[in-house]
């Protein structure tokens, strides 16, 4: 049966006046799997950790039930220090006891196999990363915190980071912290949104994507733009068109009738369907509509 790990119920954080977090509530379960916590700058998304590793004073209820590690954005170790003498460090300041095995198979695991003995003064940003993500993982936490685990990579880097962490998702809760909406968008199964201190949504990210981005695209050849804004416009169907991009954008539940009118027009087209931008439309929307806003 899935179990609370973790519940905040009416959180409130002030610095001095202002209110860094007002009334925040939810609850993370055994089944969480990825979820996403998004909003923009100053939303109080590293407040919201911070006050759950209990570095902050706050108001309201805090119940963890569960071990939870934390990974820094950008993560720094003693340069000297193999990964090997890094994780032994981290379970020694914890009371843990080293072993051999597990911290040999843990930075297998986050792909740093070939740099056991290497000094980490050396690594990259994404090895450093990995090693951040095996500090975290050798202290057997259900929940892991990952503030903007990709931030600093490149386009690959950042891909095998994704992937790392969707596989340790398998088994553990990850709340991942990031402005890359693209990355949540492909790894998150659920969502906390952020905005000026308040929670706006907490739930499926598909549902999210339902509720708040209702666009589909449809990206042609530039030379068939024209004749397919005719086409869809004699079948009533509403576009907006962007012409730098040749895309045309329209409602999701039209998607059947487009791709049928593309087909039988032979539209030469590259794409049609639902992007990898749904979740930055609708964190557009949902922050614009920002109710609680005064
Ligand atoms: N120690 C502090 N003293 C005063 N104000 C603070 C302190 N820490 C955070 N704040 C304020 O609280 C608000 C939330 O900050 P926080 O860093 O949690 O936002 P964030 O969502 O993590 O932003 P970003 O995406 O820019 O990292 C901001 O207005 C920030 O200036």
């Amino acid at each position: 049966m899935d179990k609370t790990l973790l519940a905040v119920e009416a959180l409130t954080v002030k610095f001095g006046k202002f209110k860094a977090l007002d009334t925040v509530s939810f609850a993370l379960q055994t089944d969480a799997g990825v979820v996403g916590l998004i909003g923009p700058n100053g939303a109080g998304k590293t407040t919201l950790i911070q006050t759950i590793l209990k570095q902050n004073r706050a108001q309201g209820k805090l119940t963890v039930n569960c071990k939870i590690a934390y990974c820094p954005d950008m993560p720094e170790f003693e340069k000297q220090y193999t990964p090997v003498e890094v994780l032994a460090q981290a379970l020694y300041l914890n009371g843990a006891k080293f072993k051999r095995q597990k911290v040999f198979a843990i930075l297998k695991r986050v792909g740093l196999a070939q740099a056991l003995d290497r000094p980490n003064g050396g690594f990259s940003r994404g090895m450093k990363q990995r090693l951040g993500i095996a500090v975290a993982l050798v202290l057997d936490p259900e929940v892991i915190f990952l503030d903007e685990p990709t931030s600093a990579l490149d386009p690959l880097g950042r891909k095998e980071i994704l992937t790392l962490i969707k596989e340790i998702a398998k088994e553990k809760v990850v709340v991942v912290s990031s402005h890359l909406l693209v990355d949540i968008q492909n790894i998150a199964t659920n969502l906390l949104v952020l905005n000026e201190g308040h929670l706006l949504y907490q739930g499926k990210t598909k549902d999210f994507l339902a509720t708040y981005d209702r666009l589909a695209v449809l990206k042609l050849e530039a030379n068939d733009l024209l004749r397919a804004t005719q086409y869809l416009a004699k079948a009533k169907i509403k576009v907006t068109v962007v012409k730098e991009e040749a895309s045309l954008y329209f409602e999701k539940e039209n998607l059947a009738k487009v791709m049928q009118i593309v087909l039988a027009y032979q539209l030469k087209f590259y794409f049609c369907g639902v992007d990898d931008n749904g979740l930055e439309r609708a964190f557009e929307n949902i922050v614009q509509h920002d109710q609680t806003k005064k």
